[in-house]
């Protein structure tokens, strides 16, 4: 077991070149938010803009558009029922976060096959949320592409068949991980993030953090790390412990911690945390 700290934040958010355009910084497609959950799509994207991503476009039931904009005129907005326009957004895009209210309802699975369908085996896609559920529940062949899975326990309990009590077994849960052939974050209160060759746990985090939108939080804020930084491990890490240590610093005189406040938090803490020059 390797762990998750400050250190691996240095080693990861490197200092913006001067010769560089938004296009440096990775264009991330969200898919999400349906007509009841659309505040999941909102924290996701904020997160993925705050993270420093250069594009990002959020794909989601037209209900949410106007309160996408009202928080984040710098996101794009379009409607996750249009499949031409949902193909095109796919195609476009380095990075794909996809499931953080999505829902689990025919119309969910029908806009999640397409997005499988689509995605190409260089492009970076994060499952989360409702479509870690339906991939479970439906059966569904994880598409060729380089994933990064983001369940909490329920969510790796459906998917995995390994129930809550039985997953502080990291053999298991990596034997698994290996058929996924995936990056997993399995969050709890000390997530930990299965790759390849390597199981690394978070040294951050609060109970300040368990609130509804954290893992919509985390979703977008791993989009826009692995849109920026060139070692894709160290991104899903460094994502992982900037999350939990920006909840720490506002837990010491907070009782909550919301996500927002987290995401607002975001720019200055990498500022803080990038590496030496
Ligand atoms: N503001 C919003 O729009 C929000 C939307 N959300 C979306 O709602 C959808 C369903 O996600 P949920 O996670 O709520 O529902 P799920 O049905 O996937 O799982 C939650 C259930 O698992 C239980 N549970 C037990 N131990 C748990 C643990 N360690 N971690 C998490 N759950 C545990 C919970 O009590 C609950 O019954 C997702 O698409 C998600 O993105 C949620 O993120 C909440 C906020
Ligand atoms: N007690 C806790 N200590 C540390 N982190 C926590 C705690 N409870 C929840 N979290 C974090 O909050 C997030 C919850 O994710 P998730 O359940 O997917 O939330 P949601 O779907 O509501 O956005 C995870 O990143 C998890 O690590
Ligand atoms: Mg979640």
């Amino acid at each position: 077991m390797k762990y998750i700290n400050q250190a691996t934040l240095k080693q990861t958010i490197r200092v913006r070149p001067d010769n560089s355009f938004k296009g440096t910084y990775g264009h991330i497609t969200l898919v999400g938010g349906n007509a009841n959950f659309g505040g999941a799509i909102i924290m996701a994207t904020m997160a993925a803009v705050y993270s420093g991503a250069g594009l990002v476009t959020t794909l989601t039931d037209p209900a949410n558009k106007t309160s996408i904009h009202a928080q984040l005129p710098e996101a794009m907005v379009a409607d996750y029922h249009n499949v031409d326009t949902l193909t095109s957004s796919v195609q476009g895009a380095d990075v794909i976060v996809i499931g953080c209210g999505l829902g689990t309802d025919a119309e969910a699975l029908a806009v999640l096959k397409t997005v499988f369908k689509t995605v190409t085996p260089e492009q970076l896609l994060i499952i989360d949320g409702s479509a870690i559920t339906m991939v479970a529940t439906e059966h569904l062949s994880l598409p060729d592409a380089r994933i990064i899975l983001t369940p909490h326990q329920i969510e790796w309990q459906r998917l995995s068949g390994i129930k809550l009590a039985d997953q502080s077994d990291v053999a298991r849960n990596q034997t698994v991980r290996d058929q996924l052939n995936a990056i997993v974050v399995l969050k709890s209160h000390r997530t930990q993030v299965y790759t390849k060759d390597d199981v690394y746990e978070n040294t951050a985090g609060t109970p300040a953090q368990a609130t509804g939108g954290m893992g919509d939080t985390l979703a977008g804020m791993v989009g826009g790390f692995v849109a920026q930084f060139a070692n894709k491990e160290n991104a899903v890490a460094a994502a992982v412990y900037a999350h939990s240590a920006i909840a720490d610093q506002l837990a010491q005189n907070q009782y909550v911690v919301l996500p927002h406040q987290i995401i607002h938090h975001i720019p200055q803490f990498m500022k803080q945390n990038e590496a030496d020059k």
